[in-house]
Protein backbone atom coordinates (compact mmCIF):
# COMPACT_ATOMS: atom_id res chain seq x y z
CA UNK A 1 0.00 0.00 0.00
CA UNK A 2 1.35 3.53 -0.99
CA UNK A 3 -0.54 5.34 1.65
CA UNK A 4 -1.04 4.40 5.27
CA UNK A 5 -2.97 6.07 8.02
CA UNK A 6 -0.51 4.82 10.55
CA UNK A 7 0.95 7.56 13.16
CA UNK A 8 4.85 7.19 12.14
CA UNK A 9 6.96 5.50 14.97
CA UNK A 10 8.87 8.35 15.45
CA UNK A 11 6.24 11.02 15.87
CA UNK A 12 7.60 14.43 17.67
CA UNK A 13 11.08 14.09 16.25
CA UNK A 14 11.81 15.29 12.80
CA UNK A 15 11.41 13.66 9.44
CA UNK A 16 14.87 11.99 8.76
CA UNK A 17 15.81 12.80 4.97
CA UNK A 18 15.60 10.03 2.51
CA UNK A 19 13.64 7.76 4.47
CA UNK A 20 13.82 4.14 4.09
CA UNK A 21 10.36 3.24 2.79
CA UNK A 22 10.77 5.86 0.00
CA UNK A 23 7.57 8.05 1.11
CA UNK A 24 7.19 11.18 -1.29
CA UNK A 25 4.80 13.28 0.52
CA UNK A 26 4.24 12.63 4.68
CA UNK A 27 1.73 14.54 7.27
CA UNK A 28 2.43 13.78 10.51
CA UNK A 29 -0.15 14.66 12.77
CA UNK A 30 -1.31 17.71 11.02
CA UNK A 31 -4.30 19.71 12.44
CA UNK A 32 -5.87 22.41 10.67
CA UNK A 33 -8.31 24.93 12.35
CA UNK A 34 -10.59 27.97 10.08
CA UNK A 35 -11.58 29.87 13.54
CA UNK A 36 -13.23 27.66 15.72
CA UNK A 37 -13.66 24.56 13.09
CA UNK A 38 -11.37 22.06 12.79
CA UNK A 39 -10.98 21.18 9.48
CA UNK A 40 -7.82 18.69 9.71
CA UNK A 41 -7.61 17.10 12.79
CA UNK A 42 -4.27 15.41 13.47
CA UNK A 43 -3.80 13.71 10.43
CA UNK A 44 -1.78 10.88 9.59
CA UNK A 45 -0.82 9.83 5.86
CA UNK A 46 1.95 9.29 3.24
CA UNK A 47 2.25 8.53 -0.13
CA UNK A 48 5.20 6.77 -1.81
CA UNK A 49 6.93 8.22 -5.37
CA UNK A 50 4.95 7.30 -8.25
CA UNK A 51 2.12 6.41 -6.32
CA UNK A 52 -1.61 8.21 -7.36
CA UNK A 53 -3.54 8.69 -4.14
CA UNK A 54 -7.49 9.56 -4.53
CA UNK A 55 -9.15 11.25 -1.62
CA UNK A 56 -12.66 10.72 -1.21
CA UNK A 57 -15.71 11.81 1.50
CA UNK A 58 -18.41 14.09 1.83
CA UNK A 59 -18.40 17.68 0.70
CA UNK A 60 -16.13 20.24 3.78
CA UNK A 61 -14.46 16.68 4.98
CA UNK A 62 -10.93 18.85 4.28
CA UNK A 63 -9.77 17.38 0.93
CA UNK A 64 -9.23 20.62 -0.61
CA UNK A 65 -7.47 21.82 2.18
CA UNK A 66 -4.39 18.64 2.40
CA UNK A 67 -4.25 20.31 -1.35
CA UNK A 68 -3.99 23.68 -0.35
CA UNK A 69 -1.63 22.83 2.87
CA UNK A 70 0.87 21.13 0.07
CA UNK A 71 0.66 24.19 -2.06
CA UNK A 72 1.26 26.13 0.75
CA UNK A 73 -1.53 28.32 0.40
CA UNK A 74 -2.84 27.64 4.14
CA UNK A 75 -0.33 26.91 6.47
CA UNK A 76 -1.03 23.84 9.81
CA UNK A 77 -1.53 24.81 13.21
CA UNK A 78 0.04 21.97 13.83
CA UNK A 79 2.10 18.97 12.89
CA UNK A 80 4.67 18.36 10.04
CA UNK A 81 4.56 17.96 6.00
CA UNK A 82 7.43 16.49 4.49
CA UNK A 83 8.09 16.14 0.72
CA UNK A 84 10.79 13.22 0.68
CA UNK A 85 12.19 14.25 4.13
CA UNK A 86 11.99 18.33 3.38
CA UNK A 87 9.86 20.02 6.13
CA UNK A 88 7.40 22.11 3.87
CA UNK A 89 7.24 24.70 6.79
CA UNK A 90 10.36 25.48 8.06
CA UNK A 91 11.08 27.84 10.57
CA UNK A 92 13.36 29.33 7.35
CA UNK A 93 10.53 30.07 4.70
CA UNK A 94 13.59 31.17 2.51
CA UNK A 95 14.03 27.03 1.24
CA UNK A 96 10.32 26.80 0.90
CA UNK A 97 10.16 28.04 -2.73
CA UNK A 98 12.65 24.92 -3.72
CA UNK A 99 10.71 22.05 -2.18
CA UNK A 100 7.32 23.40 -3.72
CA UNK A 101 9.04 23.47 -7.01
CA UNK A 102 8.03 19.56 -7.17
CA UNK A 103 4.18 19.88 -7.09
CA UNK A 104 2.23 21.09 -9.24
CA UNK A 105 -1.36 21.87 -8.93
CA UNK A 106 -4.43 21.97 -11.60
CA UNK A 107 -7.80 23.50 -10.40
CA UNK A 108 -11.35 23.07 -10.80
CA UNK A 109 -11.11 26.82 -12.61
CA UNK A 110 -8.69 26.31 -15.14
CA UNK A 111 -7.31 29.33 -14.30
CA UNK A 112 -5.61 30.57 -17.40
CA UNK A 113 -4.16 34.09 -18.59
CA UNK A 114 -6.33 35.06 -20.79
CA UNK A 115 -4.26 37.51 -22.46
CA UNK A 116 -1.75 34.90 -23.48
CA UNK A 117 -1.98 32.42 -26.42
CA UNK A 118 -1.90 28.62 -25.29
CA UNK A 119 1.42 27.99 -25.80
CA UNK A 120 2.48 31.41 -23.92
CA UNK A 121 0.49 29.91 -20.83
CA UNK A 122 2.29 27.30 -20.77
CA UNK A 123 5.78 28.98 -21.42
CA UNK A 124 6.25 31.36 -18.92
CA UNK A 125 6.89 29.98 -16.15
CA UNK A 126 9.57 27.65 -16.82
CA UNK A 127 11.16 30.40 -18.29
CA UNK A 128 10.37 32.32 -15.24
CA UNK A 129 10.59 30.13 -12.91
CA UNK A 130 13.46 27.39 -14.06
CA UNK A 131 14.88 29.72 -15.90
CA UNK A 132 14.84 27.56 -19.50
CA UNK A 133 15.51 29.52 -22.86
CA UNK A 134 12.21 30.49 -24.41
CA UNK A 135 13.36 28.21 -27.09
CA UNK A 136 13.60 25.18 -25.18
CA UNK A 137 10.47 26.08 -22.87
CA UNK A 138 8.62 25.83 -26.21
CA UNK A 139 9.91 23.03 -27.80
CA UNK A 140 8.76 21.17 -24.33
CA UNK A 141 5.75 22.89 -24.13
CA UNK A 142 4.54 21.84 -28.08
CA UNK A 143 5.61 18.47 -26.86
CA UNK A 144 3.09 18.90 -23.90
CA UNK A 145 0.56 20.58 -26.00
CA UNK A 146 0.41 17.47 -28.43
CA UNK A 147 0.51 14.86 -25.39
CA UNK A 148 -2.92 16.65 -24.58
CA UNK A 149 -4.29 16.91 -27.79
CA UNK A 150 -3.75 20.37 -28.31
CA UNK A 151 -0.71 20.40 -30.69
CA UNK A 152 -2.41 22.71 -33.69
CA UNK A 153 -3.96 24.83 -30.83
CA UNK A 154 -0.38 26.77 -30.12
CA UNK A 155 -1.76 30.21 -31.02
CA UNK A 156 -5.06 29.85 -29.78
CA UNK A 157 -6.07 32.34 -27.08
CA UNK A 158 -7.90 30.17 -23.85
CA UNK A 159 -11.30 31.98 -24.99
CA UNK A 160 -11.49 30.71 -28.06
CA UNK A 161 -10.95 27.49 -26.76
CA UNK A 162 -13.94 24.74 -25.03
CA UNK A 163 -13.69 24.46 -21.10
CA UNK A 164 -11.93 20.82 -21.68
CA UNK A 165 -9.74 21.99 -23.90
CA UNK A 166 -8.99 24.71 -21.02
CA UNK A 167 -8.35 22.12 -18.48
CA UNK A 168 -6.13 20.35 -20.84
CA UNK A 169 -3.90 23.38 -20.93
CA UNK A 170 -4.28 23.60 -17.57
CA UNK A 171 -2.73 20.33 -17.08
CA UNK A 172 0.23 20.97 -19.97
CA UNK A 173 0.96 23.91 -17.57
CA UNK A 174 1.43 22.32 -14.38
CA UNK A 175 3.40 19.27 -16.14
CA UNK A 176 5.73 21.94 -18.07
CA UNK A 177 7.56 22.67 -14.66
CA UNK A 178 8.44 18.93 -14.59
CA UNK A 179 6.82 18.40 -10.81
CA UNK A 180 7.30 15.45 -9.00
CA UNK A 181 3.54 15.35 -7.57
CA UNK A 182 0.86 16.27 -9.37
CA UNK A 183 -2.54 17.56 -7.53
CA UNK A 184 -5.86 17.64 -9.27
CA UNK A 185 -8.61 19.12 -7.26
CA UNK A 186 -11.97 18.01 -8.96
CA UNK A 187 -10.59 19.17 -12.03
CA UNK A 188 -14.07 17.95 -14.00
CA UNK A 189 -16.20 19.69 -11.49
CA UNK A 190 -16.93 22.81 -13.46
CA UNK A 191 -17.07 21.31 -17.30
CA UNK A 192 -19.91 20.22 -19.07
CA UNK A 193 -20.87 16.35 -18.68
CA UNK A 194 -19.92 15.75 -22.67
CA UNK A 195 -16.17 17.46 -22.18
CA UNK A 196 -14.96 15.50 -18.65
CA UNK A 197 -14.38 11.92 -20.47
CA UNK A 198 -11.27 13.94 -22.94
CA UNK A 199 -9.76 15.45 -20.03
CA UNK A 200 -9.93 12.12 -17.98
CA UNK A 201 -8.84 9.98 -20.79
CA UNK A 202 -5.68 12.69 -21.25
CA UNK A 203 -5.52 12.52 -16.91
CA UNK A 204 -5.63 8.28 -17.29
CA UNK A 205 -2.76 8.61 -19.96
CA UNK A 206 -0.53 10.64 -17.77
CA UNK A 207 -0.94 8.28 -14.74
CA UNK A 208 -0.40 5.12 -16.99
CA UNK A 209 2.57 6.69 -19.01
CA UNK A 210 4.29 8.90 -16.65
CA UNK A 211 5.98 8.28 -13.07
CA UNK A 212 4.63 11.24 -11.27
CA UNK A 213 2.53 10.97 -7.96
CA UNK A 214 -0.50 12.05 -8.30
CA UNK A 215 -2.79 13.53 -5.50
CA UNK A 216 -6.50 13.49 -6.63
CA UNK A 217 -9.61 14.94 -5.05
CA UNK A 218 -12.42 13.82 -7.40
CA UNK A 219 -16.35 12.95 -7.44
CA UNK A 220 -15.38 10.75 -10.63
CA UNK A 221 -15.42 7.05 -8.95
CA UNK A 222 -14.97 5.46 -12.09
CA UNK A 223 -11.62 7.21 -12.73
CA UNK A 224 -10.72 6.98 -9.22
CA UNK A 225 -11.10 3.25 -9.73
CA UNK A 226 -9.12 3.01 -12.74
CA UNK A 227 -5.82 5.74 -12.00
CA UNK A 228 -5.57 4.76 -8.44
CA UNK A 229 -3.33 3.14 -5.89
CA UNK A 230 -4.97 3.84 -3.00
CA UNK A 231 -8.11 5.48 -2.20
CA UNK A 232 -8.38 7.29 1.61
CA UNK A 233 -11.70 7.76 2.77
CA UNK A 234 -12.06 11.28 4.78
CA UNK A 235 -14.80 12.44 7.04
CA UNK A 236 -14.85 15.32 9.30
CA UNK A 237 -10.99 15.77 9.02
CA UNK A 238 -9.75 12.59 9.22
CA UNK A 239 -9.26 9.70 7.18
CA UNK A 240 -11.86 6.90 8.32
CA UNK A 241 -10.67 3.98 5.75
CA UNK A 242 -7.80 3.45 3.18
CA UNK A 243 -7.11 0.77 0.89
CA UNK A 244 -6.21 -0.38 -2.52
CA UNK A 245 -9.35 1.19 -4.82
CA UNK A 246 -11.00 -3.07 -5.63
CA UNK A 247 -11.41 -3.27 -1.45
CA UNK A 248 -13.09 0.63 -1.08
CA UNK A 249 -15.37 0.64 -4.05
CA UNK A 250 -16.07 -2.85 -3.82
CA UNK A 251 -16.19 -4.27 -0.20
CA UNK A 252 -15.32 -1.27 2.40
CA UNK A 253 -15.17 -2.13 6.10
CA UNK A 254 -16.88 1.47 7.17
CA UNK A 255 -20.13 2.02 7.24
CA UNK A 256 -19.80 6.22 6.75
CA UNK A 257 -18.17 4.78 3.40
CA UNK A 258 -20.77 2.29 2.42
CA UNK A 259 -23.43 5.39 2.73
CA UNK A 260 -21.16 7.73 1.05
CA UNK A 261 -20.17 5.51 -2.17
CA UNK A 262 -24.13 4.56 -2.30
CA UNK A 263 -24.58 8.31 -2.55
CA UNK A 264 -22.34 9.20 -5.55
CA UNK A 265 -22.05 5.89 -7.42
N1 LIG B 1 -10.08 29.84 3.74
C1 LIG B 1 -11.03 29.32 4.51
N2 LIG B 1 -11.59 30.02 5.52
C2 LIG B 1 -12.54 29.49 6.31
N3 LIG B 1 -13.01 28.23 6.20
C3 LIG B 1 -12.50 27.48 5.20
C4 LIG B 1 -11.50 27.98 4.31
N4 LIG B 1 -11.17 26.99 3.43
C5 LIG B 1 -11.96 25.94 3.75
N5 LIG B 1 -12.75 26.22 4.80
C6 LIG B 1 -13.71 25.31 5.46
O1 LIG B 1 -13.01 24.10 5.71
C7 LIG B 1 -13.87 22.98 5.55
C8 LIG B 1 -13.21 21.98 4.61
O2 LIG B 1 -13.14 22.54 3.32
P1 LIG B 1 -12.50 21.77 2.10
O3 LIG B 1 -12.67 22.65 0.90
O4 LIG B 1 -11.14 21.31 2.44
O5 LIG B 1 -13.45 20.50 1.99
P2 LIG B 1 -13.63 19.48 0.81
O6 LIG B 1 -13.68 18.13 1.44
O7 LIG B 1 -12.61 19.70 -0.24
O8 LIG B 1 -15.08 19.87 0.26
P3 LIG B 1 -15.64 19.87 -1.26
O9 LIG B 1 -15.73 18.42 -1.68
O10 LIG B 1 -16.99 20.52 -1.11
O11 LIG B 1 -14.68 20.69 -2.08
C9 LIG B 1 -15.21 23.53 5.08
O12 LIG B 1 -16.05 23.63 6.19
C10 LIG B 1 -14.84 24.90 4.53
O13 LIG B 1 -15.94 25.78 4.66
Amino acid sequence: MSADITPPKTAGEPAAKHLPDGELIRFDRVTKRFGKNTVLDNLCFSARPGKHVTLIGPSGSGKTTILRLLMTLVTPDEGTITIDGENLYPADRRHVREVRKNIGMVFQQFNLFPNMNVLRNITEAPVRVLGLSRDEAEERGRELLDMVGLGDRCAAKPTQLSGGQQQRVAIARALAMRPRILLLDEVTSALDPELVAGVLDVLRDIAHTTDITMLCVTHEMNFARDISDDVLMFDSGKVIESGPPEKIFTDPEQERTREFLSAVL
